[in-house]
């Protein structure tokens, strides 16, 4: 089954430049089979207006919830909603209810996904039996499964000694080790960072649980030879330290979030938990000090960390409300139009943070378009401009703190392997 896409611009990702073209792909062999005008025939043509193509983003930090929090996510609408923000893989982190620390539940996961329809869902294991942070699990077994990192996300493995280990056995096998950095001892129970607890009359959460634990990790990667990744990254010493560690060669890559880029403690107008989240909403200096790492390369790559719970758990007081913010269906629209738009970054170099470098970084396919190569695509409209309506998720989380903002880049259509996945029915 070949499908033809007509009518869109593609976007040249060594220089740049949008070209009008038509691009062929193959359901059968999931590959793109031809770029340019007079394509051979295809079974299927979709016409674009207009919009821009652009390689399948990938994002390596999805909560799922599936299995055992299903009121908040399944793999089914989780996938939905990645597919309606554009993205073609994705990879779930394993604070599910059981936790993914063996090689049944990483295929149990992989099985309920293909039943779902779900296309592109990559799980990552746990470091540690049921995320306790005192047994390792069997990264062997585990990459066998289909696990393509390891992550206790949620929590930080406070025991350095253990997690020396684990770096050592994740060298073995090859597997990156994804870190939540927080320092139980420091961050305590804390909320919010100290202007918005001091404002909200809540606990504090002091930015050096992260980069405490963070300087910890850079040291045993560099001493193991380990892969480390480090998840949703907030504070300045934190970008410092990774900055230094890539500069002595240590194999670090590290993921920074759309609210932690575009939102800081001073944007919380409300003592309301949808603002609640781990790391938390960072000061205005930490926020322009990630901006600039990642700018500079030292943040490689935009994770959502699309964290979704249900209205009720989010309607609690702040203190007892869950952590989280959902973003994988506005994370493409907000950085297009908040970081794009205004002149911070080219769309290539948004494109390449989204898509290329997630794939390098986790070893998977896909983060470019081109002849012979998975036929992940999304075509983004570059133009409309759309109200940010939660109520109108895909996902069945709806707890996000951008709710009303205006922005353009909203995906009409995603192809995953050469198939539909996502069609934006509404617009045109
Ligand atoms: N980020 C969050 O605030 N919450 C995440 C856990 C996590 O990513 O640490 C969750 O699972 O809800
Ligand atoms: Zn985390
Ligand atoms: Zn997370």
């Amino acid at each position: 089954m070949k499908r033809k896409i007509t009518g869109g611009r593609l976007l040249d990702l060594t220089d740049g430049s949008l070209t009008e073209t038509e691009i062929l792909v193959d359901e059968d062999s999931g590959l793109v089979v031809a770029i340019g005008f007079d394509l051979p025939a295809a079974d299927e043509t979709i016409e674009l207006h207009g919009e821009v193509l652009l390689p399948g983003f990938i994002d390596l930090h999805v909560h799922l919830r599936e299995p055992g929090f299903e009121h908040k996510e399944t793999i089914q609408s989780g996938a939905r909603a990645a597919a309606a923000g554009g993205f073609t893989k994705i990879a779930c982190m394993p604070n599910t209810n059981p936790p993914l620390d063996s090689a049944a539940k990483v295929q149990d996961v992989r099985e309920r996904a293909q039943a779902a329809g779900a296309a592109g869902v990559f799980p990552i294991a746990c470091i540690t039996e049921g995320q306790a942070g005192k047994t390792l699990t069997d990264y062997q077994a585990l990459k066998e499964a289909g696990a393509i990192a390891l992550s206790d996300d949620g929590k930080g493995v406070q025991d350095g000694g253990l997690m020396r280990e684990a770096f050592i056995r994740a060298a073995e096998v090859g597997l990156p080790i994804a870190i939540h950095a927080e320092d139980e001892s420091i961050a305590r129970d804390g909320v919010f960072n100290p202007g918005a607890a001091a404002k909200y009359g809540v606990s504090v959460q002091h930015g050096e649980s992260e980069s405490a634990m963070i300087a910890r990790d850079l040291l045993l990667a560099e001493q193991t030879g380990a892969k480390l990744h480090i998840c949703h990254v907030s504070v300045e010493p934190a970008v410092a330290l990774i900055r230094w560690a890539k500069q002595r060669g240590v194999r670090v890559t590290a993921e920074v979030t759309p609210h932690h880029l575009l939102l800081s403690e001073d944007a919380i107008e409300r003592a309301d938990p949808v603002y609640k989240v781990n790391p938390p909403l960072r000061s205005e200096a930490d926020r322009l000090a990630c901006l600039e790492g990642f700018l500079d390369g030292t943040l490689d790559v935009i994770a959502t960390d699309h964290a979704p719970h249900s209205a009720e758990e989010k309607a609690k007081p702040l203190s007892a409300a869950p952590f989280g913010i959902v973003g994988i269906e506005t994370v493409f629209p907000l950085l297009y139009t908040y970081l794009v738009e205004t002149g911070h970054i080219s769309l290539r170099d948004l494109v390449l943070r989204m898509s290329t470098r997630p794939a390098e970084a986790f070893g998977l396919t896909g983060g470019s378009i081109r002849v012979g190569g998975p036929a992940d695509i999304t075509a983004v409209d570059l133009d409309t401009e759309r109200t940010i309506d939660p109520e109108k998720f895909y996902s069945k989380g709806r707890n996000t703190p951008f709710a009303g903002w205006q922005a353009k880049g909203f995906s009409q259509l995603t192809l995953f392997e050469g198939k539909v996945i996502y069609k934006n029915e509404e617009v045109r």
